[in-house]
């Protein structure tokens, strides 16, 4: 062998040792979690399914409760079991409470500036601080209280006055209720009169279409290096929409400008626009002033995210409550000894109506208004369960199958509200029991529960307390369910009201 030969032989395994030394991992580092093997480029892709709750927990079963997917360019982690929930929430919170943003998510976010999809930074922490201790303060929210009060009442008596005998869609009557009192409580104080309805029918309008796109899966999503052709349209339809909310919330927000710059605005009731102005305005602590996106995207998260969350889960409860003619029995006792029936129900009741909190709770056991909770993104390598999870990974905390997982739950696919009632104190919606966390944990916590709790109690109770319900002659009910963000039924309800009060002075 020659020199040049020898050197070219020493170069090459010198070459290759440093390339296997890099390679080979200095510390054993786990391996990622079990998983089905995809195509080549395009992953799982094509083998997702409509229903991911439904394919999340054929894969759960047969690889256990972590599951690892390849989808396009993105690594998909499911976590389907309370102690790998608690390792991702609680014990390594931080590094997990970033989202992946979907792109129709990031335009109506404003470029993440909103709570639900900013990243963990300090305009997020200080929208959270002014939602939760400003905008749902005990104080605002007992201020705003006559106003959910007299939309609760205007459906009461709007089922009274035209709908007695008469089969209602159940999901269009909650849905509207909620949704009025959402953008009533937004600037219902600052918008009045005419210009107010008309500014709240085109929200409402425009609304279904934004959500289905949130929940619409998109090709730029998974390949963001195609992100530029948006093949689907998905954001320029968001835009568009955007668009319009846009133009909404300007109106809103310069009628509120001018209406706390010559002082005009009611200091007993103030809406939630009126206390962001006045912070954003006035509040000379830099850590509670936002930004006119922030503001923006605030305004949005609050309809979004709280107006089909609360009517299906109401939905649902009056869907099981048929479906459960004992329970609704039950409830109905304790409605007439709490309230008593010559009264109408008031948000104050609430800490008396032990078994009707209990049926909300159950109802958001087995049907959790957002199944999979928001996605997490990790910022950092990590480990969950002895598995490595990559940084940029997304995560998704299958709330839905923990909630009916029959090794926890016993008989989890009875609607038992029961089971509620022993554990009140640990079941509640903070997110500290692991194995119910409908409204999430940890720092992404939901941060409108105080709010859902009682909008949700005060209008299912109201609906029970006045009226008897049945089903459509000849009607069965069809329980199944669809999965789109949330998790609605498949089929609207139907049902019957009728008078359950004797005195009718109460329904006018
Ligand atoms: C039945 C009612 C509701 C349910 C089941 C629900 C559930 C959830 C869930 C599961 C999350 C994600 C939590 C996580 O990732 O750990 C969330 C986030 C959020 N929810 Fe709710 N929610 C409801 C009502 C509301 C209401 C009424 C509002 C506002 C008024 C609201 C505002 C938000 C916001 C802003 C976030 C994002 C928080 C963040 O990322 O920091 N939600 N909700």
């Amino acid at each position: 062998m020659n020199q040049l030969a020898i050197a070219a032989l020493s170069i090459s395994v010198i070459v290759v040792s440093i390339f296997w030394y890099i390679r080979k991992p200095t510390s054993k580092a786990p391996p990622l979690p079990p998983g089905p093997l995809g195509l080549p480029i395009v992953g799982y892709l094509p083998f997702l399914n409509q229903n991911l709750l439904v394919q999340f927990s054929g894969l759960a079963q047969k690889y256990g409760p972590i599951v690892k997917l390849r989808v396009g360019n993105k690594l998909w982690v499911v976590i389907a079991s309370p102690s790998l929930a608690k390792e991702v929430v609680r014990d390594h919170d931080l590094v997990f409470s970033n989202r992946d943003v979907p792109i129709a998510a990031q335009v109506v976010s404003f470029g993440e500036n909103d709570m639900a999809w900013s990243p963990n930074n300090s305009g997020w922490r200080k929208m959270r601080k002014v939602f939760v201790h400003d905008v749902l303060s005990n104080i605002n929210l007992d201020g705003s209280y006559n106003l959910r009060k007299d939309i609760v009442r205007k459906t009461i008596i709007d089922v009274y006055s035209t709908k007695i005998e008469k089969p209602i869609e159940m999901g269009e009557l909650i849905g509207r209720c909620i949704l009025n009192i959402i953008l009533n409580l937004l600037w219902g104080g600052t918008i009045e009169g005419d210009e107010g309805e008309r500014v709240i029918t085109e929200f409402k309008a425009l609304l279904p279409k934004l959500v289905g796109l949130l929940g619409k899966p998109n090709i730029s999503d998974f390949f963001p290096i195609l992100s530029g052709l948006d093949i689907q349209g998905v954001k320029k339809d968001m835009e568009i929409i955007l668009q319009s909310y846009d133009r909404i919330l300007d109106v809103a927000i310069a009628i509120g400008k001018k209406k706390l710059s010559e002082n005009v605005i009611d200091q007993g009731r103030k809406d939630f626009l009126q206390i962001l102005l006045e912070l954003k305005e006035n509040d000379e602590d830099t850590n509670r002033s936002i930004t006119s996106k922030q503001l923006k995207g605030m305004l949005m998260d609050i309809v979004v995210a709280g107006t089909d969350t609360q009517s299906t889960t109401v939905e649902w409860a009056m869907a099981e409550l048929m479906n459960n003619p004992e329970i609704m029995v039950k409830v109905q006792q304790e409605l007439s000894s709490v309230i008593g029936i010559n009264n109408m129900v008031e948000e104050s009741h609430a800490p008396k109506l032990q078994y009707l909190r209990a049926v909300i709770k159950e109802t958001l056991r087995l049907h959790p208004a957002v199944p999979l909770l928001l996605t997490r993104f990790p910022t950092k390598d990590s480990t969950i369960g002895g598995y490595s999870i990559p940084k940029n990974t997304t995560v998704f905390i299958n709330a839905c199958s923990i909630q009916r997982d029959p090794s926890i739950w016993h008989n989890p696919l009875k609607f038992k509200p029961e089971r509620f009632l022993d554990t009140e104190e640990k079941m509640d919606f903070s997110g500290n029991t692991f194995s119910y966390i409908p409204f999430g944990s940890g720092r992404r916590l939901c941060p409108g529960t105080p709010l859902a709790e009682r909008m949700m109690v005060h209008l299912l109770a109201s609906l029970l307390h006045s009226f008897e319900w049945k089903l459509p002659k000849g009607e069965t009910l069809d329980m199944s369910e669809k999965f789109g963000i949330g998790l609605k039924k498949n089929t609207p309800l139907f049902v019957i009201p009728s008078l359950r009060l004797s005195n009718l002075d109460l329904y006018t």
